[in-house]
């Protein structure tokens, strides 16, 4: 690794270590990938745009890290395949999953259709399950390692417009505490990370004005969440220093789901939510 790498974390923290992180050119999972590169992991970078993944690769590299485009779906078992024959040739392990990908659109329930459900339940949960059950089958069960799936704000609280993925959310949640509880005895470990809302690119795909997304903000933290704070959580999580951690799902939201019934300091001091950003990650 050259000079250009920086990282919070110690530089060979995840030295040794082969890590694939699903929707890494982009947003929390390129943030993941970059941050475990400058840990020393060698990077396995899957999702199904090739030139963002490239892009992804190339800082890697230029930073002086290892890693290698492998493009697929986490919907589609044969890509998943693909993958896993790819990594194998190309670095003989696996360590580490970081199931990143993921996505929904808004609608409210009544109009979500059987199949709009699925779609979501697919891309959410089903895609998660598949790579697990592959990362598993291919390295995990022989050599142990770790599995970190992003998930999001379900299961403390309602999102509504958001049915479909708090479902697909919450039964991630529950999979990985089972699967967590059966995989022990393979050296497997598994945690959730459950953002809030966070500033990537993927936010400004919401059909709401900028300005509304001060009011949406609800970390009492009074800024939003930034991908590298998934990352840094990601990677404790992932890397040896959470090594006595399984079957846990840490929130990083900021306070978000601390649940103001009603905010009385808005009747003192109306003033004080001003300092609120937006959240499509553009500038005010
Ligand atoms: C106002 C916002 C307030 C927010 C408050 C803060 C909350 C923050 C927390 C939010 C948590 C999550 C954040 C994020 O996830 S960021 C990511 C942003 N999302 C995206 O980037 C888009 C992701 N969506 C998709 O990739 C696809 O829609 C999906 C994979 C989910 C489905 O694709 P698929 O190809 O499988 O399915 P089809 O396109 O064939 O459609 C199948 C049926 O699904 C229904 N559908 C699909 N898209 C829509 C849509 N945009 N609107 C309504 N319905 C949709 C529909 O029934 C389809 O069937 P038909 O084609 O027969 O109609
Ligand atoms: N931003 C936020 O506030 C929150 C986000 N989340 C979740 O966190 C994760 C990361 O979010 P964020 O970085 O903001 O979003 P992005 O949209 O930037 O990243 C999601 C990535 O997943 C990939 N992806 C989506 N579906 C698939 C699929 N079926 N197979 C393979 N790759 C796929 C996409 O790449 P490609 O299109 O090339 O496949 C994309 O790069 C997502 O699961 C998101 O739903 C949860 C809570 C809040």
């Amino acid at each position: 690794m050259s000079e250009k790498k920086t990282s919070r974390y110690a530089p060979d923290l995840m030295a040794g270590q082969v890590a694939l992180v699903t929707g890494s050119g982009s947003g929390m999972g390129r943030a993941t990938a970059l941050e475990m590169a400058s840990c020393g992991a060698r990077l396995a970078l899957f999702a199904r745009r090739e030139e963002p993944l490239e892009e992804t690769a190339e800082m890697i590299r230029a930073a002086g890290g290892e890693a290698f485009v492998v493009p697929g779906d986490t919907r589609d078992e044969d890509s998943i395949e693909t993958a896993m024959g790819r990594i194998k040739e190309h670095y003989g392990q696996l360590d580490v999953l970081v199931n990143n990908a993921g996505g929904q659109y808004i609608a409210a329930a009544r109009d979500i259709t059987n199949k709009g459900f699925e779609a979501v339940i697919r891309n959410n949960l089903i895609g998660s399950w598949q790579m697990t059950r592959a990362a598993a089958d291919h390295f995990m069960y022989e050599n142990g390692g770790s599995v970190v799936f992003v998930t999001a704000i379900s299961g403390r609280t309602a999102l509504t417009g958001f049915t479909h993925t708090v479902a697909a959310r919450a039964g991630v949640t529950g999979m990985m505490k089972t699967l967590a509880a059966e995989w022990g005895e393979y050296g497997i470990r598994l945690n959730c990370v459950a953002p809030g809302t966070i500033k990537t690119e993927a936010l400004g795909r919401y059909p709401i004005p900028p300005e509304r997304w001060k009011q949406l903000n609800r970390s009492v933290l009074n800024r939003m969440g930034m991908a590298e704070d998934i990352a840094g959580t990601i990677i404790f999580l992932a890397s040896d220093l959470g090594n006595f951690i399984t079957g846990e799902d840490i929130y990083v939201d900021g306070g978000e789901t601390l649940h103001m019934g009603h905010d009385a300091r808005d009747m003192i001091n109306p003033d004080m939510f001003d300092k609120r950003e937006r959240g499509d990650g553009k500038d005010e």
